[in-house]
């Protein structure tokens, strides 16, 4: 049976608008850090996992359990296939009777009784391949969407250290052609694997029946193909897995120049930008046309094979037949099912090859389903009662809190430091420091090396993440949006607000633009809210965080990047909000200290000292340096008036 030709990857040609979607992946690679001081570069770390010696479709067999829902429509396919075969292997027995009877014989009736048989036969093949094709593409689909559910929730369980690591282009690959491999493995190559196997078990069963000589000598053209194929699965493993690590790393080198395409334009390295990805498409091309070149040369050995030994048997056949061995009917019969065999021993190749990157593209898959989230609930971990909104705010506590990237040297080193409830406290700082990464624990984006944070007295690690994150209101400096409706952007942590609190979060975050925008709230706000300005991203995200009135307010410098006026209006709003909030608030513009009851400043992973604005001003000149070097002395003069 033929493989269908559109779903033959060496076959098909790729169109360049389809390039990022069929972009295939690689493992995840490391390279480490030359600088550990530095903020690392996604797409710097790299590791690579080298080839098992032996690779065995472990992680393709784990996947059998997606074809378990369909186990129903697999047998009715694999019965549809096997009919289909059947039904075109009894074509050349009717021959052999038709020329063996009707025609030697000139029996026109009998011969019209077995040509209406053959056409019968053929209709019957017809309609049972429709059936089956039918089958397979409805479970095929259905498979491949349960895998890319599963998968697509899996990374939204991850921790960020995980997506740390990981190049995002690796993770999209992974969950869009990497599934389309498995798929197509699943639903053409496992079937032509088996139907191509019974029908050539079936075929030689009958060859030997027929004249077992030449049925052996049939048989024994097995034994070079097993040679072939052992010699091309070991390379074309190799093969496939380098060509899926460049597609990788081009599909995230594509992703980062979209993403950064104005810094690149601005910098004007548009020229460097397309020479690195000449250098990347054109050793993607080199791999690729190898591994072309590799199944091309397999494929003509497998070619070959099947047509030697029908002139061998053509030949012996002859022979046999001018003996008396042998009639010409069974020659022609024995010849007709022998051709039967050439595609399933032609496509082996093919089969073959879509196998070995199903098996690659299952330990992509399973590599990421294998890793374990770490930050999760412990088992005894309770759900906080719901006091978001009643003012009461809660007492955070850092204990002894020690945390350190992996293969980084501890950015916090034993921070000390209590946030009384309904108080605002500001933690100052040198750049990088570890400011935003103190923040970060308290909705347990990653959690605490060693020591503990707690709220209420209760260490974090015991709360429900659920119910912690529903608490803890957060935005960064780096404000995210969604390409989602304004009010999907806004309510993306409380999805329960109504219309009057989202209206008074705007209101805080002097956001109220928002209602001129062409459908106000519906506003479809472009990938990463690039259709609006710096300053108003954030105030959508401020607005965000404040949504609902948390307990707990985690703010990232959530002013920067407002204009002097703008952040007055919104300071003198948000200092309402933060009367009956317990606040955390990362500061770099001394003008945003003024919201805070008290300040900390963070040096050396510690903190060093703490009191009010002016204590500090007085009394630490640490304190008076870092403010000088990130603002004008004018800030500092209004601060401390
Ligand atoms: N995801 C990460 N993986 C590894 N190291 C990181 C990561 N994020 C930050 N770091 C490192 O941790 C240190 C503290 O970074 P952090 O962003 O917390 O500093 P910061 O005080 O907020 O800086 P800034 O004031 O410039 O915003 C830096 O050395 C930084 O390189």
């Amino acid at each position: 049976m033929a493989p269908d030709r559109d779903d033959d990857p060496t076959v098909r040609a790729l169109p360049a608008s389809r390039l990022t979607a069929r972009l295939s992946t690689c493992r995840p690679r490391f390279s480490g850090r030359t600088d550990p001081s530095s903020r690392p570069h996604r797409s710097a770390r790299r590791f690579r996992v080298p080839l098992p010696a032996n690779p065995l479709p472990r992680n393709l067999w784990r996947l059998r359990r997606y074809l378990r829902p369909y186990a129903g429509q697999l047998v009715w396919l694999l019965l549809a296939a096997f009919a289909a075969t059947g039904a075109s292997i009894a074509v050349p027995l009717v021959i052999r009777h038709a020329v063996d009877g009707p025609i030697a014989h000139r029996e026109p009736t009998a011969l019209l009784r077995l040509g209406g048989l053959a056409l019968l036969l053929g209709l019957a093949e017809a309609a049972l391949i429709f059936i089956r094709r039918w089958v397979q593409s409805s479970s095929a689909v259905g498979m491949e969407s349960t895998i890319r559910d599963d998968l697509y929730a899996h990374l939204q369980r991850l921790h960020i250290g995980f997506h740390d690591r990981w190049q995002s282009g690796q993770l999209l690959s992974r969950i869009t052609s990497d599934l389309s491999v498995i798929r197509r493995f699943l639903s053409f190559g496992l079937l032509f694997l088996v139907v191509n196997t019974t029908t050539f078990l079936s075929v030689v069963t009958l060859l030997i029946a027929l004249h077992w000589g030449l049925g052996l000598l049939v048989a024994a053209g097995a034994v070079p193909l097993f040679l072939a194929t052992r010699r091309f699965t070991r390379a074309y493993l190799t093969a496939a897995r380098r060509l899926q690590d460049e597609q990788g790393d081009l599909a995230t080198l594509i992703e980062e120049s979209a993403q950064g395409l104005r810094t690149i334009k601005a910098f004007g390295r548009r020229p460097e930008m397309t020479r690195r990805f000449g250098v990347g498409a054109h050793q993607l091309h080199d791999t690729a046309t190898g591994k072309g070149r590799l199944l091309a040369r397999t494929s003509a050995q497998f070619d070959l094979i099947p047509n030697l030994t029908l002139g061998a048997v053509l030949v012996a056949g002859a022979v046999a037949v001018a003996h008396g061995s042998l009639t010409i009917g069974e020659l022609v019969a024995f010849v007709t099912l022998q051709l039967m065999l050439i595609w399933p021993i032609e496509s082996l190749a093919w089969i073959i090859a879509t196998a070995q990157e199903a098996m690659t593209a299952a330990d992509r898959i399973y590599e990421v389903l294998d890793t374990r989230p770490t930050v999760v609930d412990r088992p005894a971990a309770v759900a906080l009662s719901s006091a978001a909104g009643t003012g009461r705010g809660d007492a955070l506590r850092f204990d002894e809190v020690w945390f350190g990237y992996p293969q980084g040297a501890p950015v916090l080193r034993g921070v000390e430091l209590t946030v009384q409830p309904g108080e605002t406290l500001a933690i100052v700082g040198a750049t990088g420091c570890g400011k935003t990464t103190l923040l970060s624990l308290v909705p347990r984006l990653y959690d605490v090396t060693a020591g503990r944070i707690t709220l209420d007295g209760r260490d974090i690690r015991d709360i429900q993440l659920d119910s912690l994150r529903r608490r803890v209101g957060v935005a960064f400096e780096e404000a995210t949006l969604f390409s989602m409706s304004v009010w999907e952007n806004l309510t993306l942590g409380r999805p329960d607000a109504d219309e009057d609190e989202v209206r008074a979060a705007l209101a805080v975050a002097q956001a109220d633009f928002v209602y001129d925008l062409p459908w106000g709230l519906t506003t479809r706000i472009g990938e990463q809210g690039l259709s609006l300005s710096g300053g108003q991203r954030q105030r959508l995200a401020l607005a965000r965080a404040v949504l609902g009135r948390p307990g707990v307010l985690v703010l990232d410098d959530p002013l920067s990047a407002l204009d002097v006026h703008t952040e007055a209006l919104v300071e003198q709003a948000l200092a309402r909000i933060l009367r009956d909030t317990t606040a955390l608030l990362v500061v770099h513009r001394p003008s945003t200290i003024a919201l805070a009851d008290r300040v900390a400043l963070l040096a050396d992973g510690r903190i060093t000292a703490v009191g009010t604005h002016s204590e500090l001003l007085h009394t630490v000149p640490a304190y008076r340096s870092v403010l000088s070097a990130a603002g004008d002395t004018d800030d500092l003069g209004l601060v401390r008036s």
